[in-house]
């Protein structure tokens, strides 16, 4: 059974997850051990800038040359810190830029690098095929939440809260339904950085002391991407414009960190399906806030608890996925489904680097 190395660089842009893991990309066999490297601030606020400047990036800026060679030493070191042996690495890299209506989505990370680094075939490039053959290019982690989820009862939900969140929904017969639900942490999270220095809201505080200006709120879910059907994807900075707009700058740090906390809650109260999930299994930082899971808990009505409820790790799940993404790379198999991306006919993707 081949083993692998899954490693995600999320859109928080607060460092590289890496998971261990035995998989055919089909079954999971075993999982390994994870871990996670943050990145240290200068590299966080280049890579910030760098998705401001991303539309108009060129591939040559020294800026982005310099933040992907230090992006992709933190992957080195993550692989070599979890030191097990591995067929074949799977490498997200950091989007960004998402524009999948323009066919256009941009993973950075020197593949080719990391292979020579670490004398493993690594997997990477996993959205733009699906992009050009005219899906979304995310969400991509519904096969493994399915494969994750084979013997729990159904119909389900499986939600991540990154910087941006999604959802699959896996129906009675393992039908899946999947799309980005709205932001997950990064309003929040740019919020906490302006107001207090801090790079989150830790464990809900700031949010929990204020109150949700229900007109900002509203303003927020007017965003025409509420009403757009599914599949649909967003980019990192998809709401700024919107946020700039609905007058949430003009709250106090407290009531604006509330209410952005509601935003998240309410987008993803928003999501439906063909039939309503027994319960909801919640990876992704998001999980920890205790704000946005309580509030999660009485909009949907059902249970809300995180993944480790039945046994998941939700810091390790994504970069398990890309360990389980680049299995499939190897062999083939589809990476995404006209139900999670929208693609025409299930997709293959990825590429596959030795280095050379
Ligand atoms: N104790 C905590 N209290 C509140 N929020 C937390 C806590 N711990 C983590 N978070 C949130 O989780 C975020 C990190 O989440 P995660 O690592 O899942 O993001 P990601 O992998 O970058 O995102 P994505 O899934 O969009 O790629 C932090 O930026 C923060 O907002
Ligand atoms: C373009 C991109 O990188 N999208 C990420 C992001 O982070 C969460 C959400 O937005 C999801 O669509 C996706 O990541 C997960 C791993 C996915 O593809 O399933």
């Amino acid at each position: 059974m081949p083993r692998t190395i899954g490693l995600m660089s999320g859109t928080s842009l607060d460092g590289v997850d890496a998971a261990w893991l035995e998989t055919d990309g089909v079954r999971i066999l075993g999982l390994g051990p994870s871990l996670t490297l943050p990145y240290d601030p200068a590299l966080r606020r280049d890579l910030r800038e760098i998705l401001d400047l991303a539309p108009t990036l060129a591939p040559d800026d020294p800026r982005l040359i310099s933040a992907v060679e230090r992006l992709t030493d933190y992957h080195v070191q993550a692989v070599k810190a979890l030191d097990r042996p591995a067929d074949i690495i799977g490498f997200h890299g950091q989007t960004i830029l998402h524009q999948p209506s323009r066919g256009r989505t941009w993973q950075v990370g020197d593949a080719a690098s990391l292979a020579r680094s670490t004398g493993m075939p690594v997997a990477f490039d996993f959205r733009s095929a699906d992009v050009a053959a005219g899906g979304q290019g995310a969400p991509l982690a519904p096969v493994y939440h399915a494969a994750l989820a084979e013997i729990l009862p159904k119909p389900m939900a499986v939600l991540n809260i990154g910087g941006v969140a999604n959802v699959t929904w896996i129906g009675i017969d393992g039908e899946l339904i999947a799309f980005d639900t709205g932001p997950g942490n990064g309003p929040l999270d740019d919020w906490s950085a302006r107001h207090t220095g801090a790079a989150f809201d830790r464990d809900g505080r700031l949010a929990r002391s204020g109150r949700i200006d229900q007109t900002v709120l509203r303003v927020l879910m007017s965003h025409p991407f509420f009403r757009q059907p599914a599949p649909k994807s967003l980019d990192r900075l998809d709401f700024a414009q919107a946020l700039a707009a609905s007058g949430a700058n003009a709250l106090a740090a407290a009531d604006g960190a509330a209410t952005l906390a509601a935003f998240t809650i309410e987008a993803i109260g928003a999501a439906s399906f063909p039939q309503r999930p027994r319960n909801w299994l919640v990876c992704g930082g998001g999980r920890h806030n205790p704000v946005i899971m309580e509030g999660l808990a009485n909009r949907l009505g059902v249970p809300v608890q995180p993944v480790e409820a039945v046994g998941w790790n939700g810091d390790a799940l994504e970069a398990q996925c890309f360990g389980f993404l680049a299995v499939r790379v190897r062999r083939g198999l589809p990476l995404s489904f006209p139900s999670s991306t929208g693609v025409a006919v299930p997709a293959p993707g990825g590429q596959i680097t030795y280095g050379n």
